[in-house]
């Protein structure tokens, strides 16, 4: 699809290397750091709250594994098992409401504008955001913006209930918004739920975990674990 586009004929064949280019590191940093980032702040939630690692222990102990354990092997669970995990579902996008992988997102005004709050943007002027801090704004997310409380995804019942993209933006929103999305979010799960399924993840004493300041959202000083198989745990 990418070698077929970008279709615009006004485009200079320059102009098009450039943009193939830039969306193929933007596929290598998205599959490797962007994921990565997510599930170190999600064990990092884990960890800390050991009530959500509970409900998503028991939500996947209600499904059918896609390798059972009979020789001893981790059970895994594949994307299609995981479509009905809702509270694993929502724990990542709480995660990353939170952690934003791409913490900060820039936009060019295509020409004069005005902003929803009264801010006049002249032609060319850049606009950066900062997604980490509207994952903390009460006026967006309500009194209990700084809690980590998955239920926030859910409607009654445990089905999932879907933000509009303008207000979760960790995806970007609009015609520039991931186009990995999907397969990001299915591949942090089966990442997720085959380790909490199979192993405890305890944080070591003492380690302090903190955002890293760099565009993507890395922790500071890694995230120390001790991990156990479950049985033994
Ligand atoms: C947790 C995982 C991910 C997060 C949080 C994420 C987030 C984002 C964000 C915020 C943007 C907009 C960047 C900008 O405006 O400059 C973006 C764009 C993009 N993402 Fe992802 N992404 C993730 C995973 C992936 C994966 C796995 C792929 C592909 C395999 C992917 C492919 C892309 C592409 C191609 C774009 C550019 C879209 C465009 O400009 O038209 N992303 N992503």
């Amino acid at each position: 699809m990418y070698m077929a586009s970008p279709s615009d004929p006004a485009m200079t064949d320059e102009q098009k290397d450039r943009s193939l280019r830039d969306t193929a590191v933007g596929f290598m940093f998205a599959a490797k750091d962007l994921i990565a980032a997510a599930l170190a702040w999600l064990f990092y939630m884990i960890c800390t709250h050991p009530h959500v690692e509970a409900k998503i222990l028991d939500e996947l102990k209600s499904l059918r594994p896609t390798a059972a354990d009979d020789d001893g092997a981790p059970v895994v669970f594949d994307s299609d098992t995981l479509r009905s995990a809702t509270y694993l579902h929502a724990a990542v996008l709480e995660t990353l409401r939170l952690f934003p992988s791409a913490p900060f997102e820039e936009k060019e005004a295509a020409g004069d504008d005005v902003l929803p709050g009264g801010t006049t943007v002249a032609k060319g002027t850049r606009v950066v955001f900062c997604l980490y801090a509207m994952g903390r704004i009460e006026g967006i997310w309500g009194g209990d913006c700084r809690e980590f409380r998955p239920e926030r995804g859910l409607a009654p019942g445990g089905r999932a209930r879907p933000e509009p993209s303008y207000k979760f933006a960790a995806f970007n929103a609009g015609p520039r918004s991931c186009l990995g999305k999907d397969l990001g979010l299915s591949n942090i799960k089966i990442a997720a739920a085959a380790v909490v399924y199979n192993f405890r993840v305890e944080l070591v004493g003492g380690h302090v975990v903190e955002p890293k300041d760099s565009v993507v959202l890395h922790t500071k000083n890694g995230l120390l674990v001790r991990v156990k198989r479950r049985e033994a745990a």
